[in-house]
């Protein structure tokens, strides 16, 4: 199940949906332990229920033989025990489902000091960090504490119901003795089926507790579920969506008429046509963007602060639905193309598959072609190879010296290989190209402190800039055609970021960059600004126009 849920998570971004609309909380506390308790507690009741039905079948009988009025008492008792236990426990439920909540809570916030301890260290943030805390273990607290005053009442009344009544079957079935219609071992007889029957009648009051409990895991499994299942990109309601097209050109397209090959062939890889950006709360951020970026024309994208110049690469990325329009992908790469479902798009033959139903393989075969480099690198739990290797080829750590061995896991546990792009990306790099690389962007020198099995907390023990040039190493790695950059070079210096734009620019890489330093518009050839949109007016915000490379920007000497 674990496995299961984990692959439905991470599927088409949902972790992603989940997380940036809030739509659920917690949802890695749902993955570890409400599935945990969930498998455990249904399985423990299946037991407790079969055990109970066979304990019912064989002492009733005996039971109803003895004294049938005994059977019917017991009976009534029981279902009047259950009704009582059910409406003095009803709050339990309500109680279990927010003591889950709040202790994830609790637990996350803990997280987040350890992820994020240096800056805290240097903000100097323990007392403010102390009461955020504490505050969340109060609140876990003070449910605990109402869960086990309504625990504690329930208690009262299941201890009574339980004891009460022990004295019935004796009382009734002793003056039957007395009168001589029975023997004294058929009095035991009767106490025995009596408590029995009583206690397979009593299930629900006596488990009452373990019940809610599991009812609370029910509920955030279900909502967790049906968050899994559905389409998170709206709330249901009907909005406009931003279009994603992928067509594949293929080699001929680039030719002539007549078959020959031009002379200056410029080969397009992704087209925006009438882009309107708007933020979840509808307002516009971008309006009626169009434009095409073909090989080798990089281009810088500008504007203050808040303009959308992330946003509108999240849209490009399919991060970011709220709005209008029409972005094409055209994969240069592409072995089996589909029938083109776009007209008029392009001069040369094309070949799409549409998002709206997306597939798994889709979503790979764009991945391996189209490379985004968020304005925060990330680092992987793990070693340094598969820092290298990230994204495109994965790393099992446990296969490199045992790759022949079977380890003796779950064959659902194993990792699974990355399969599906094989076609499009390049070779796995061996350990010399990795060592390469990491020279390329002069980061070699990091190999005398750590060698590429090491593991470390790697966002810790490496600085921002360096964290930038690695992910630089991943980019010359995976050789995507095309890149899109958000102030991935600003912890560099303008030196380190100068040799970074001519690697990629040798590796025949074509990128898109976001950017606020004037040395930037050296290594681009157009560049659109976006300024904040005006919400009176709502006219275009947007120019886009060549980059003068006769203008100098004072860059640093190399
Ligand atoms: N998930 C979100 N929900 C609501 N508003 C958002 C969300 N993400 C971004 N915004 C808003 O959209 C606007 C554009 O954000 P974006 O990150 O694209 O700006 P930017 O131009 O890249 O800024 P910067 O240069 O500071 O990185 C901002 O006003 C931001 O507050």
């Amino acid at each position: 199940m674990t496995s299961y849920y984990m692959d439905r998570y991470l599927k088409n971004r949902t972790f992603y949906k989940i997380q940036s609309q809030s739509i659920i909380d917690n949802p890695d506390q749902r993955i570890v332990d409400d599935l945990s308790s969930f498998t455990g507690t249904a399985l423990a009741f299946s037991l407790t229920l079969f055990n109970a039905t066979v304990d019912l079948i064989s002492f009733s009988n005996i039971l109803y033989g003895i004294y049938p009025p005994l059977f019917i008492v017991l009976l009534a008792y029981s279902l009047g025990g259950t009704a009582i236990s059910v409406f003095l426990g009803r709050g339990l439920v309500t109680l279990n489902f927010l003591q889950e909540k709040k202790e994830a809570d609790f637990r996350y916030g803990l997280v987040r000091v350890r992820e994020n301890a240096e800056s805290i260290a240097f903000y100097g943030g323990e007392e403010n960090e102390m009461q955020l805390l504490l505050q969340r273990f109060r609140s876990a607290f003070e449910n605990l504490s109402k869960l086990l005053i309504s625990s504690r009442n329930l208690e009262f009344f299941t201890s009574g119901y339980r004891y009460l009544i022990q004295i019935l079957p004796a009382a009734v079935v002793a003056p039957m003795y007395f009168s001589g219609k029975i023997e004294f071992g058929v009095i035991n007889q009767s106490v025995s089926a009596f408590n029995h029957i009583l206690g397979d009648f009593s299930l629900i009051v006596y488990q009452f507790q373990a019940i809610s409990a599991f009812s609370a895991v029910i509920d955030r499994l279900g909502e967790f579920d049906d968050v899994l299942s559905s389409d998170t990109r709206n709330d249901g309601e009907s909005m406009e969506e931003i279009e994603r097209e992928y067509c594949s050109t293929n080699s001929f397209s680039a030719l002539n008429s007549n078959g020959s090959m031009p002379l200056a062939v410029s080969v397009k890889l992704l087209s925006i046509e009438h882009l309107t950006l708007l933020t979840p709360s509808k307002a516009t951020l971008i309006k009626d963007l169009s434009l095409e970026i073909c090989e080798k024309e990089n281009l810088l994208v500008t504007g203050p602060s808040g303009s959308g110049k992330t946003s509108l690469l999240r849209a490009i990325a399919g991060l970011w639905n709220f709005g209008r329009g029409t972005i094409t992908f055209y994969n240069k790469n592409a072995r089996s193309p589909e029938p083109c479902v776009s007209t008029g798009m392009d001069s040369g033959e094309v070949t799409s598959v549409s998002e709206t139903n997306p597939d798994h393989n889709r979503h790979r075969e764009r991945n391996s072609s189209v490379l985004f480099l968020p304005q925060k690198p990330y680092m992987v739990l793990g070693n340094l190879r598969q820092q290298l290797l990230y994204p495109t080829w994965s790393e099992d750590p446990t296969s490199v010296s045992d790759s022949n061995k079977p380890t003796g896991s779950l064959p659902f546990l194993m990792p699974e290989p990355i399969k599906a792009h094989t076609d499009t990306r390049p070779l796995k790099p061996t350990t010399n190209d990795l060592t390469q690389v990491l020279e390329d962007v002069r980061l070699g020198y990091i190999l005398s402190r750590f060698d590429l099995d090491s593991t470390h907390e790697w966002s810790s023990v490496l600085s921002l800039g360096e964290q930038q040039r690695l992910a630089f190493a991943r980019l010359l790695l995976s050789k995507p055609y095309l890149v899109l950059l958000d102030e991935s070079t600003s912890a560099l210096d303008e030196a380190n970021e100068a040799h970074l734009y001519k690697l990629i620019e040798s590796a025949g890489i074509t990128y898109v960059s976001i950017g606020h330093r004037r040395t930037l518009y050296e290594y681009h050839k157009k560049v659109l600004h976006i300024s904040t949109m005006d919400p009176t007016t709502l006219k275009r915000n947007w120019n886009i126009e060549p980059i003068n490379k006769d203008f100098t920007y004072n860059l640093p000497k190399q």
